[in-house]
């Protein structure tokens, strides 16, 4: 088993990580650990994993070092395993990963696998796969304003308190956006994989992150006062039953603006309109336990 360990993901606490790991190898699992010493660093060592011949590659961090090692490996032979280390970790969340010792270690050993089937955004200077989702505008300026000390400081809290912090800077200029042929306008855009957003909070139920295609929700309302209905209707997972939010499913989407409006891929800075969004070619298969999470679990709406 190769574990892929992004030391500065979450508040850094690797307490977690060396607990999952003597469990595996008090149970005779033989794991190597590859530790990533810049961003984009997992996906050279998921290469180098799946050229040594691993059958499971074990991403542990948050949704970024997640999405850098799935990019590193898709299209090979080896399964995916997640230790959730992360800030937000939706993509656990999503996929009912346990965030228990024991659980982890026997989800990570166990012969169950879903599907994830990634995207891939462009924009004018890099192509990048991502696992959850990819937001244009207003969440995107979040992201890339966010105080990395705070957020290690205070997790999850640091977006709440960077977004209070930006709100009144923020110009919500109107994005266009193109689904499938269709043109719409947005003051903000979340292209996501999965039914979650922001934590274990539903977004889309209807969205299947094992499957090809996207779950949009356009904001066509920008300012202050729709930005705040939105951040509190989160928590109670009704972000995309306010006014003024849609919801789409498309295969094709590209974002543009003629000034440059910021990109978010997986909660980290992704540079700048204009992107597109499409498929990645393959899914990869992520061990899960045992039960079907998209099959009968309504545990996050
Ligand atoms: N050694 C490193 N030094 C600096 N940055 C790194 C290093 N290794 C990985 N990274 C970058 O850290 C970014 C953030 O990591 P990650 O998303 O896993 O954690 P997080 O943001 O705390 O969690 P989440 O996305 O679940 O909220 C990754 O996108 C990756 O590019």
């Amino acid at each position: 088993m190769y574990v892929i360990h992004n030391p500065t993901a979450g508040r850094r606490n690797t307490r977690k990580l060396w607990a999952v790991l003597d469990c595996l190898i008090a149970h005779g699992i033989s794991v190597k650990i590859m530790e990533t010493r810049y961003g984009g660093h997992a996906s050279t060592l998921a290469r180098e994993a799946v050229a040594a011949g691993a059958r499971i590659i074990v991403a542990a961090g948050g949704d970024g070092t997640i999405a850098e090692t799935v990019s590193g490996m898709v299209g090979s032979s080896a399964r995916l395993g997640i230790i959730p280390l992360g800030t937000a970790n939706v993509l656990a969340h999503e996929y009912g990963i346990p965030f228990h010792v024991k659980e982890l270690a026997a989800t990570l050993t166990s012969p169950h696998n879903t599907p994830l089937w990634p995207g891939v955004m462009r924009t004018q200077h890099q192509e990048k796969l991502f696992v959850q989702m990819v937001g244009a505008g207003f969440d995107a300026h979040v992201v890339h304003a966010i105080n990395l000390r705070l957020k290690r400081a205070v997790g999850r809290n640091a977006y709440v308190i960077q977004t209070l912090t930006e709100l009144p800077r923020y110009p919500f200029p109107d994005l266009t956006v193109s689904v499938d042929g269709s043109t719409y306008t947005a003051a903000s855009a979340i292209i996501s994989k999965g039914r979650l957003y922001g934590g274990p909070y539903t977004l889309d139920p209807t969205a299947r992150p094992d499957k090809p295609g996207f779950s949009i929700t356009l904001f066509r309302n920008g300012g202050i006062f729709s930005a705040l209905r939105a951040g509190m209707a989160l928590p109670q997972s009704r972000m995309s039953r306010l006014p003024g939010v849609i919801s789409l499913k498309g295969s094709h989407i590209s974002i543009s603006q003629p000034n440059d409006v910021p990109i978010q891929a997986d909660g980290d800075a992704a540079g700048y309109t204009a992107v597109t969004i499409q498929d990645a070619a393959q899914p990869v298969q992520l061990a899960t336990p045992a039960k079907n999470p998209f099959i009968a679990s309504n545990l996050f709406t």
